[in-house]
């Protein structure tokens, strides 16, 4: 089962729905909540000395601030409070526990009294899914403050004033972490909100994966422990003809370099057997660089040998929408289209429905413009390649910090690996070898993706560790093998 991504307003359902499973009241989840937080806050070793100041609300997003501030205050921290809220205001029923709760030492001030040109940490825990209808006016104050402050920002469960489903309007937090709790809000995962999100980390409560079953929703969130599960099992009798034999259709004059990129994630991601398909008068530069890659010059006449085929990566664009037609008829599985194929699709819409049903397109933002046509955000971009899949009967992978697998039934996976340092010219390359590898290997194109998606996210983790911004393609390719040692793939 993977972690369900509900919307705000489930969240008090959800919430209520556990606290009567568990028999425990709201200000238990509350509390686990801010403990949770701390778990999070030792493992970052923020200077002891440093001050915190902790921004609370009169809801429960300010409630989870003053028991954060409690606990930060019994292990030795520098705390002041800071309220958001005028003295008329009457806090939520678990807010009003932990403000008494409070130590004398640290009552709070207002917010108006702090210096915003301070140094330090401050801890968001102004509003949180609890935001609705737009900003008030004192809010906005409040938060373009916080936006002033000199220091680190960290927001709790979400950067207050930022909706947890849709995109921005007004103003918001500009976090540099954000600590949210049981599952990513949507709007987490957005590209235009990485600005005020910061990085995220995800603090479990204790809610079970089980107890979000009554909940709908079409949004999941793909974790390390969900991948073994996807993965196939090989015995010790196995050959390579069970590891699948793929056909990888890459690179062009000047553009080897894809072919090779793809091919060889292909190889290290587990595949039997690697046919490149690629301009004879290229040949040398492959061959030597990977040995194991057998190449073809022609398209074969029969195609049904093939466990899988992935085609796009540097192409170009020179009689390549007869090749893929040539494809969608010799080839009735899934297969995979990356790069100028699917630049090509969106020059030639009449090829969609030939494609093979489940096959998996794999565009950049760019690429899912030309295929999906503009989009003016995210939860615009979601809504279109979810009808694009069903209509189509295909799967897109939308590329990017948490890629968004999108399956042909409506359902959309966040993936949780990665990092920026795969932002690198070939790193899509690696992934298009990868998916097709585990395609051909006998793998649904659900698990393809997510096995495949993952996979590439961690490989990337493993060679930017060290490497930094200094990493690139080859690096991550390198990583593959070390991606099954950590998941325990056999
Ligand atoms: N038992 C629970 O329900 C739990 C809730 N938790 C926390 O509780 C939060 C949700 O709490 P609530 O539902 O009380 O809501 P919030 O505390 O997120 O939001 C309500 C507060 O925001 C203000 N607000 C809302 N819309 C506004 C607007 N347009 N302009 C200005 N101010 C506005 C309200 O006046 C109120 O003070 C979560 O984000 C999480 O931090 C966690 O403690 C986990 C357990
Ligand atoms: N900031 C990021 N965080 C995580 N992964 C990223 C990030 N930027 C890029 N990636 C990943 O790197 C790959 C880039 O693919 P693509 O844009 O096709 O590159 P190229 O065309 O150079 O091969 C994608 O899989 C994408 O998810
Ligand atoms: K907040």
């Amino acid at each position: 089962m993977m972690l369900k991504i509900l919307s705000g307003n489930q969240v008090k359902a959800l919430d209520a729905a556990h606290v009567k499973l568990k028999r425990i009241s709201s200000l238990n989840l509350m509390e686990c909540a801010a403990a949770g937080f701390i778990d999070w806050w030792k493992s970052k070793n923020f200077d002891k000395n440093s001050p915190i100041y902790v921004f609370c609300g009169a809801g429960n997003n300010g409630g989870d601030g003053f028991a954060i501030a409690r606990l930060l205050y019994q292990s030795g921290f520098h705390i002041q409070v800071y309220k958001c809220f005028g003295d008329a205001t009457r806090l939520s029923p678990d807010a009003s526990i932990n403000f008494k709760l409070l130590p004398e030492e640290i009552r709070l001030k207002s917010w108006q009294e702090f210096d915003f040109a301070n140094g330090g940490i401050l801890i968001d825990c102004f509003i949180g899914v609890g935001f609705q209808g737009a900003l008030r006016t004192e809010a906005q104050e409040i938060i373009s403050s916080i936006n002033s402050f000199q220091g680190k920002v960290i927001s709790v469960d979400i950067p207050s004033g930022l909706p947890s489903d849709d995109m921005l309007e007004g103003v918001c937090v500009k976090a540099d972490y954000t600590v949210t709790f049981a599952f990513p809000k949507l709007s987490l995962l957005f590209p235009e909100h990485g600005h005020y999100t910061g990085d995220l980390a995800l603090v479990d409560i204790g809610i079970w994966e089980e107890e979000y079953l009554p909940f709908e929703s079409p949004y999941f969130f793909l974790r390390k422990k969900d991948i073994s599960g996807f993965h196939r099992k090989y015995s010790r009798f196995s050959h390579k003809g069970d590891f699948g034999k793929v056909l990888i259709t890459a690179g062009s004059v000047g553009k080897m370099g894809a072919a090779i990129l793809s091919a060889k994630s292909a190889l290290r991601t587990g595949s039997g057997l690697v046919n490149a398909l690629i301009p004879e008068s290229e040949r040398h530069i492959i061959q030597i660089s990977v040995p194991e890659v057998m190449c073809l010059f022609d398209l074969p006449k029969d195609l049904t040998g093939f466990d899988a085929i992935g085609i796009g990566p540097g192409i170009g664009f020179e009689k390549k929408a007869e090749l893929l037609k040539s494809l969608f008829e010799g080839y009735s599985n899934p297969m995979v289209l990356d790069a100028d194929a699917i630049t090509l699709l969106g020059e030639h819409p009449e090829l969609l429905s030939q494609i093979p049903k489940g096959s998996i397109l794999t565009p950049h933002l760019k690429e899912f413009e030309r295929i999906l046509g503009k989009t003016n955000n995210h939860k615009e971009r979601l809504g279109k390649a979810s009808d694009f899949c069903k209509k189509w009967k295909l799967n897109l992978v939308i590329k990017g910090a948490n890629s968004v697998i999108c399956l042909a039934d409506g359902r959309q996976i966040f993936n949780s690996s990665g990092t920026s340092y795969m932002a690198t010219a070939g790193s899509g390359d690696v992934l298009t070898g990868m998916i097709t590898s585990f395609l051909g290997q006998g793998y649904s194109p659900e698990a393809a993706m997510i096995c495949g998606v993952y996979q590439h996210g961690l490989a990337g983790e493993i060679a930017g560790k060290g490497k930094r911004r200094g990493t690139i393609a080859s690096d991550i390719i390198d990583a593959i093998p070390e991606t099954f040692v950590r998941l325990d793939i056999s």
